[in-house]
């Protein structure tokens, strides 16, 4: 992934699974100068300095209008709720604003209508995953025949196009009045320096609907996993407590806490929360494999010799519990491995560290997931109780992206109530 990365494609046989993310001409689809060229553009948005202004705003408005008054209400009625629902509502959010400048307001109509964007895309990874699994000539029949996952897949497609055209029209609208921040759309559209010319509808398509993913899927599995790992680990709950309270009201007056825009750099200092997050990833990785296919023969560092017609399947879920690299405590949930003797961060080399991918292709958009996800943790550890319904089953989805299957069903208590 690293050391050879231009022998080790996406390529045609993934291209074909995962079609609803674009063509060859699309980030996640493509490969060689095509991705290259896509890669820059995504690279120059996701680190330009008017996302990074944007990102300080939109976060805490979110939380504060959006999830704070749901988790306000939850706690007086004491109703149960979704957690990983809640959070893919709240990363939603958050994508489709740095992606097309829109609101989602999915936030709003919590309990009353589903998020169709989230439901079309993990049905779409559930066919993508049996795609893996199951002959091609069997999918490609029950394609044909608009049946099984295969028939999901398709109403699927037909729902992002949807979101896709609204997104583009309301775009078209507005763009002279354009108010919204800084968008990846927006950047398309212009054309702005970072894109230069607008590239075909088909490209657009592919890279938003890609990029809401990428955002969304990945830093709610986390979020998810994250809570169900602190409720099994209680004593980790309290460490991160108790670090929010030394770092962010160091004089003592502790109260409610919400980020604000300056605020969202005092998560940095949380370096115990780093370390659980970097657990989560590591024990439950959104993304729990990687699939290449070599151009050239090669041998792997493991000695495995490979040609054009192998495919390679790269476990991030498996490298995560392996005692040869992580050692004999590797099923257990310890934060501390990741902090030094120094009291600070233990970074991992990423070939070892997989979450985020290795070598060109790794996650553009890691800086932004942690802040994501550290913004909304501190908010619900400092000011909520959450307590997990303890007769739900909790079990991985068969999926390409690590989802539970059953959702993460838990009730809330105001801690300042
Ligand atoms: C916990 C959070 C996240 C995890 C675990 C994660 C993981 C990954 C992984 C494993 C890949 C490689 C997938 C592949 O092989 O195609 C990837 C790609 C990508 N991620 Fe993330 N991601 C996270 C959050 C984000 C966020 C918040 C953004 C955007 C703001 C983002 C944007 C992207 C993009 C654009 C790519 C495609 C890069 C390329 O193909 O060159 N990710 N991510």
């Amino acid at each position: 992934m690293s050391a050879n990365f231009s022998n080790y494609v996406k390529g045609s046989e993934w291209r074909k699974r995962l079609d609803i993310f674009g063509d060859h001409h699309s980030l996640f689809n493509s490969d060689f100068d095509e991705w290259k060229q896509q890669r820059k553009v995504v690279r120059a948005f996701l680190s330009h300095q008017q996302l990074n202004q944007h990102v300080a705003k939109i976060i805490p408005d979110i939380i504060e209008k959006g999830l704070i008054p749901i988790l306000d209400n939850l706690s007086e009625q004491g109703t149960v709720v979704d957690l990983q629902d809640l959070f893919a509502r709240y990363t939603f959010e958050f994508a489709s604003l740095i992606a097309t400048g829109s609101k989602a307001n999915c936030l709003m109509r919590i309990g009353l209508a589903e998020n169709q964007f989230q439901k079309a895309i993990d049905d779409a990874c559930e066919a993508i995953f049996a795609r893996l699994l199951i002959p091609e000539t069997f999918w490609k029949l029950q394609r044909w025949l608009g049946i099984g996952k295969e028939r999901k897949y398709k109403k699927s497609w037909k729902i992002l196009d949807k979101f896709w055209e609204k997104y583009l029209s309301i775009k078209r609208e507005k763009l002279c009045e354009d108010q919204e921040g800084f968008n990846a759309l927006t950047c398309y559209l212009t054309p702005h320096e970072i894109v230069g010319q607008t590239p075909t509808s088909n490209v657009m398509r592919g890279n938003i609907v890609g990029l809401i993913f990428a955002t969304e899927d990945t830093t709610s599995t986390a979020l998810s996993w994250f809570f169900w790992l602190l409720s099994k680990n209680p004593v980790s709950e309290i460490k991160i407590r108790q670090e929010v309270i030394k770092h962010i009201f160091p004089q003592n007056q502790v109260k409610k806490w919400r980020p604000t825009a300056g605020s969202l750099e005092q998560l940095n200092k949380l370096v115990y929360l780093h370390a659980a997050l970097c657990e989560t990833l590591r024990l439950f990785p959104p993304v729990p494999y990687e699939m290449r296919t070599p151009l050239q023969p090669d041998i792997l560092p493991s000695g495995h010799r490979v040609d054009q017609k192998t495919g390679i399947v790269i476990s991030s879920y498996a490298m995560g519990r392996m005692i040869s690299i992580w050692g004999e405590d590797c099923h257990e949930f310890k934060p501390e491995r990741w902090i030094t003797k120094e009291g600070g961060i233990k970074h991992e080399a990423s070939h070892k560290f997989f979450a985020f991918n290795a070598g060109p292709r790794i996650c553009p958009g890691k800086e932004i997931g942690f802040t994501l996800t550290k913004a909304i943790i501190t908010t619900i550890i400092h000011n909520y109780h959450v307590q997990l319904v303890e007769t739900h089953p909790v079990t991985p989805n068969l999926s390409i992206v690590l989802r539970m299957k059953h959702g993460l069903m838990a009730t809330i208590n105001n801690r300042w109530a």
